[in-house]
């Protein structure tokens, strides 16, 4: 797992939202199959989204050919209610770039066949050739996407209830009031996240600090469900250093370390160990040098 620390949010999201973008660049360089990408709700992502959108105008990057899925979608909701997922997606992302309608893919908490949808969407996910980068964020408890604390590790897209916890965080959106909130959504598993080639995610604020410190100092838990980020080959974590504030100092230190010294690999070998040559074509050095994976 790689982890990387920002002085705040905004911050944060011009990292993360320079990092996509140089993954689906990337990816156009050498195949013109679309890429996948699984994209988070919440105020998290929110700037990532706008520095999304603001690479996307100076023409430094096409969403044309990129497939999305979303991560989860409150049960009983409207779809036009201005705080469901699919509001949130359209207003704050998908509205301001040249994403094709028909690539998003959000599950609807308002399908007569609730298990149908989520099974569905396994299937959709499967049929694009799966995730290339699933980027997520964090609740206050630990879930990542709706896996509330308990969630099977090898869980899949399916009905979940929201811990009391999530409703109580969430009712900001709903005037404050927890009863406004919906009690159920539609959430990909853990597993489905797992299966992603890459997972980026973000944790910003202090309120997320315990379920940081307990992502990245303890084990693999099924009630902070993000810890299983430590399991999968190609993790990255990126937060702000308010998120940072349960973490021993000499945790912080050692990640901060690290990224120095991926900078100066990166800086004398070009990125993920490729030598610079004189052409600056670059030759691999190391098969899979990444550093802190
Ligand atoms: N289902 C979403 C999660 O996917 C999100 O990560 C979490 C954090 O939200 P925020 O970023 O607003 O703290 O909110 C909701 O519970």
């Amino acid at each position: 797992m790689r982890y990387i620390i920002r002085d705040d949010k905004a911050a944060v999201g011009k990292y993360v939202a320079e990092y996509v973008a140089k993954r689906i660049n990337a990816h156009f360089a050498h195949t013109d199959q679309p890429f996948v990408l699984g994209c988070p709700t919440g105020s998290s992502p929110l700037e990532t989204y706008k520095q999304l959108i603001a690479i996307h105008r100076e023409g430094r990057i096409s969403f044309k050919n990129v497939i999305t899925f979303n991560m989860d979608e409150y049960v009983s909701l409207p779809t036009s209610h201005p705080e469901s997922y699919h509001s949130f997606m359209w207003n704050n992302f998908f509205s301001h770039i040249d994403i094709q309608p028909q690539n998003v893919h959000i599950l609807n908490g308002n399908a007569q066949d609730l298990v149908g949808e989520c099974e569905e969407y396994e299937r959709k996910i499967q049929a694009v050739g799966g995730i290339d980068l699933f980027m997520a964020g964090v609740g206050s408890d630990g879930h990542i996407a709706f896996n509330e604390p308990g969630s099977s590790l090898a869980s899949r897209t399916r009905i979940k209830t929201l811990a009391y916890d999530t409703v109580l965080d969430n009712s900001r959106f709903f005037d404050n009031d927890p009863l406004k909130v919906p009690r159920m959504a539609l959430t990909v598993g853990v597993q489905t996240v797992m299966d992603a080639r890459e997972i980026l995610v973000i944790i910003v604020g202090q309120h997320k600090a315990h379920a940081l410190a307990k992502c990245v100092e303890e084990g693999v838990n099924h009630m902070n469900t993000v810890s299983c980020i430590q399991l999968h080959p190609n993790s990255l974590l990126v937060s702000d250093e308010e998120a940072t504030s349960e973490l021993r100092v000499r945790t912080v230190r050692y990640f901060k370390g690290i990224e120095r010294a991926q900078e100066d690999i990166e800086k004398l070998y070009g990125l993920h160990g490729h030598k610079k040559t004189p052409s600056g074509s670059g030759v691999p050095l190391v098969n899979g040098l990444s550093g802190s994976h």
